[in-house]
């Protein structure tokens, strides 16, 4: 179980890098929870990172606009992320969401067919009226991504384990599995959690407020990285 942590500048870059984070997923909270972050970061944490682990970076919560979303995911990879990850917000049905991440995988592989294209829904879809993230690991295998993963849309503290219980959860995964991609959870991880994300053994678990100290809000910190990254290692 791969850990990503999602710094939104050089110093939360620094200190996930030094606490042992094993992807960086470059984002700006301050524009949604899978905001996109500005190029120049993305290109500082991809110097930064060269050689030591590959970094990701967020393109938005999207409305379904492939040309929009098609453009966004070539501005991340060429300033230097591995992995595009586009949260697919407005997306409502699987053939909207197989074009959109059509597009996207074209605009990405294109450049380099080595980066990885990570297709995200969120685990609390019913309350903002998205797709279901269940509908996604057929769609996203059918456009040719690489990762399928859920986050929580809304980041007002209920974690993705409040709308998906463990055997959901187990299900997303073998889904992903099961359509040759590599599964991702996130969404309000906290301590409590950690236990059970042993047993379901994702490939990727995905942070952000459980480093920052429970607030997204506040910085990433270098001890609380350690913390996680060795409870995930028991
Ligand atoms: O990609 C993971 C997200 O940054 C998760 O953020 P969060 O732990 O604050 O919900």
């Amino acid at each position: 179980m791969r850990l990503l942590v999602s710094p939104m500048n050089m110093e939360e870059a620094h200190a996930a890098l030094a606490g042992g984070a094993d992807i960086l997923d470059v984002k700006n909270p301050k524009e949604g929870s899978l905001g996109a972050n500005f190029p120049w970061v993305i290109r500082s944490v991809a110097d930064l990172a060269r050689g030591k682990v590959p970094v990701s970076a967020t393109i938005g919560d999207m409305e379904f606009k492939p040309g929009t979303a098609s453009l966004a995911a070539l501005g991340a990879a060429s300033s230097g992320a591995d992995y595009v990850k586009a949260g697919l917000l407005g997306v409502k049905t699987c053939d909207q969401a197989e074009e959109m991440l059509k597009a996207i995988v074209r605009a990405v592989k294109d450049l380099d067919p080595k980066k990885k294209v990570v297709a995200s829904g969120y685990s609390d879809y019913l309350r903002v009226g998205s797709i279901s993230p269940m509908l996604l690991p057929a769609a996203a295998s059918e456009a040719g991504a690489d990762v399928v993963m859920v986050d929580t849309a809304i980041k007002d503290g209920k974690p993705t384990f409040d709308f998906m219980g463990e055997k959901d959860l187990a299900d997303f995964i073998e889904l992903g599995h099961s359509n040759d991609l590599e599964v991702a959870l996130a969404g309000s991880i906290g301590f409590p959690h950690l236990e059970t994300l042993l047993r379901l053994q994702p490939d990727i678990i995905g942070v952000r407020g459980i480093v920052c100290g429970g607030d997204r809000r506040s910085a990433v910190k270098e001890e609380l990285v350690v913390k996680v990254k060795s409870a995930l290692e028991r």
